[in-house]
Order: structure tokens, then sequence, then C-alpha cells
């Protein structure tokens, strides 16, 4: 809990999360971060939009990293949770390869919406956001999800792809946030920590 990533010394915010997707986003923009994730219960609830959805599962994960940090919490701490959304369900990751196959096919050759809930826990103050995306796919063959899916890369990926993968070769059309659907909306996550007092694109840093 409370690690420091190797070569960021003082840290300014906490990072929530386990996700290496959410790491290397953040590192994107400069933020310098000490990760503290949090174990949370990520069942959607009866008759929860996915709005609300990602939006709780987010403040949860902050809530809980804020707990267990307890007064080394001086920093504010970041959470992010994504969801496919197929028509109105939710998909999360995938636990083997026939739910995998069974999401996949459930997006190929049509558009679906990806949510990005993410809140900043400032001492008390939660504030949340959440991104939505319309990512449409083209029609995949079973052989292809059957190949996608030994390639290890949906296991761990809320619907069971990664744009920023091999995933990549069934988009068609994004209409959103390329980092929101990846797993950290930068847009508005920045926006939250300028509110939050936290400065980005600090003149004389090199860009990439
Ligand atoms: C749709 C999509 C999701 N994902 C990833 C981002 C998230 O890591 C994951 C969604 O699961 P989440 O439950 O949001 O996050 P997580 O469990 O991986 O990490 P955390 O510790 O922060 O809770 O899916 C991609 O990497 N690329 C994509 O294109």
């Amino acid at each position: 809990m409370g690690s420091t990533r190797t070569g960021d010394a003082d840290p300014q915010i906490y990072l929530a999360s386990r996700s290496p997707r959410r790491a290397e986003l953040l590192a994107q923009i400069g933020i310098r971060f000490a990760l503290a994730p949090a174990d949370t219960d990520e069942t959607p609830r009866q008759g929860e939009s996915p709005r609300d959805y990602v939006s709780r599962v987010a403040l949860d994960k902050a809530r809980a990293a804020a707990s267990a940090l307890g007064s080394a919490a001086a920093l504010p701490v970041l959470a992010a949770d994504t969801a496919v959304v197929s028509g109105d369900r939710i998909l999360g990751k995938p636990r083997d390869e026939a739910e995998a196959l069974a999401m996949l096919r459930a997006l190929s050759g049509s558009t679906h919406r990806v949510l990005t809930g993410v809140c900043l826990a400032v001492g008390q103050a939660m504030r949340s956001v959440v991104s939505e995306s319309q990512v449409s796919f083209r029609p995949i063959s079973e052989a292809e999800m059957r190949r996608y899916w030994q390639t290890g890369e949906p296991c761990d990926k809320a619907g069971g792809y990664a744009i920023q993968g091999l995933g990549a070769l069934f988009v068609t059309h994004l209409r959103g946030s390329y980092s929101g659907v990846m797993g950290l909306p930068l847009c508005e996550t920045g926006q939250l920590l300028e509110r939050a007092g936290i400065g980005l694109i600090a003149v004389g840093e090199a860009g990439a």
C-alpha cells in the first residue's frame, strides 16, 4: 500500500489502481504518483445504470484506498473504473475463454459504449466525472476471436479487448476519448487535478 513508483520521488497524488494502463496514462501527463491499489466489490447492483455503476465503483476504490492509507492519505487519491456497455449489458473483465468469446460476439459488427468513471478524493471531498465513448467494431470471425483470446490480451480488460493493443484491429470508428476507453480519460482527469490545485503543462517540460 502506498508504494512509490520507481523514480517518482515526491508524489503529488496516490493512484488507487493495479491497472498498468492507468499508471501509463497518468505518467503521460507528467503527474508524479505513488500506487495505493484498493480492493472493492465490482458487482453491478440491481437496476444500476452503467453511468451510476462506473461512478460508484470509482468512488468506492478511491474511498477504500484513502481509508487504507489512513493518516498517510494527505495527498489526493485518484481512482477509475471502466465498463464496456453492449445494449444495456455491462461487460466487465471476462473470467474465461467462453465469457470472452461471448463478449466479442456481442461487440462484433456493431457499436458499443465505453464508460469510465474517475474519482478524485481530496480529504473528505470526492469529485467524480464520467467519460463516455462510442466504439464501432467490424465483424470478427469465430476463428479470429479464438486466436485473439489465445494472445492473452482480453483477460484483464473490460469487454475482453484492448484498444491500445491487438484489439485496435477490430475498431472501425471511435467517438469520444481514446484514453477513456483505455481506462483513464486524460482530459477529464486533468480537469479534476487542476481543480484540486495540481497544475499540468509545467513551463520548461520537454514533450514526448
Ligand atoms: C475497453 C478497454 C479496457 N481496458 C482495461 C482498463 C482497465 O484496466 C480494465 C477495466 O477494468 P477496471 O475494473 O476498470 O480496472 P482494473 O481492475 O484493471 O484496475 P483497478 O486496479 O484500477 O481497479 O480494462 C484496456 O486496457 N483497454 C481497453 O480498450
